[in-house]
């Protein structure tokens, strides 16, 4: 469950925004309307000037980016030089528990990843795949993605299933999109426009 509600100023740039729910939120907006620095916020990499971050209860709004229990994901959050294998080993470690490897085999099934090699070496849609189940393995409270799932080829089974995974991990997802029709995957609809966030549903 989220309960955020931030204001920042940033030049002439003004956000404002509320939101106060939980599952899977879908964010759309036009480019420059702010979903980047509202997730640059919430994630702790950009001060809010007023307001507050609550993630599951606990206020977060001062906390360093690394201690909030949050993943940022964009479209460059991989690293290159790491095979598919090691860069989930990666997020496994930092989460600083076990995953076994059944379940690190059907997580991969899941996300359909059927693929080795370097990250440098894969397509812009299997690497968002790895880098998003890489940041589920560190087991955040909240899981942001900025518009990482524009090279996804099936969003519609790509959200359902991160939907499901919710069940077992138990995170809160946010994903901003240019693409309105996105918003039909998600439990809630957002859209900001202009620095401003409005609730769809
Ligand atoms: N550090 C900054 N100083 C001044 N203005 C900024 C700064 N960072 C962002 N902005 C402005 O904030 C506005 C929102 O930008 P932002 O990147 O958050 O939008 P966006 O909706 O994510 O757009 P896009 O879809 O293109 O990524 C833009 O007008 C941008 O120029």
């Amino acid at each position: 469950m989220l309960d955020i509600s931030v204001k920042k100023k940033l030049g002439n740039f003004f956000l404002n925004a509320e939101l106060h729910d939980g599952g899977v939120i879908c964010v759309t907006g036009p480019n420059g309307s702010g979903k980047s620095t509202l997730l640059n916020i919430i994630a702790g990499f950009i001060r809010q000037d007023q307001g507050s971050i609550v993630i599951s209860g606990k206020d977060v709004s001062f906390l360093p980016p690394e201690r909030r229990g949050i993943v940022i994901i964009t479209q460059d959050s991989f690293i290159p030089s790491l095979t598919v294998d090691s860069h989930l080993m990666f997020g496994v470690k930092l989460s600083k528990t076990k995953v076994d490897s059944n379940e690190l085999d059907r997580l991969k099934a899941l996300f359909s990843i059927n693929f080795t090699g370097k990250m440098k070496n894969l397509s812009l849609g299997q690497r968002e795949r790895v880098a998003i189940l890489t940041a589920l393995l560190r087991k955040p409270r909240l899981i942001l993605i900025d518009e990482a799932t524009a090279n996804i080829s099936d969003k519609e089974t790509f959200i359902k299933t991160l939907t499901e995974e919710r069940r077992n991990y138990g995170f809160d997802l946010i994903f901003t999109t240019q693409d309105v029709n996105d918003s039909a995957f998600a439990d809630h609809h957002y859209v900001m426009n202009n620095g401003l966030l409005m609730k769809r549903f």
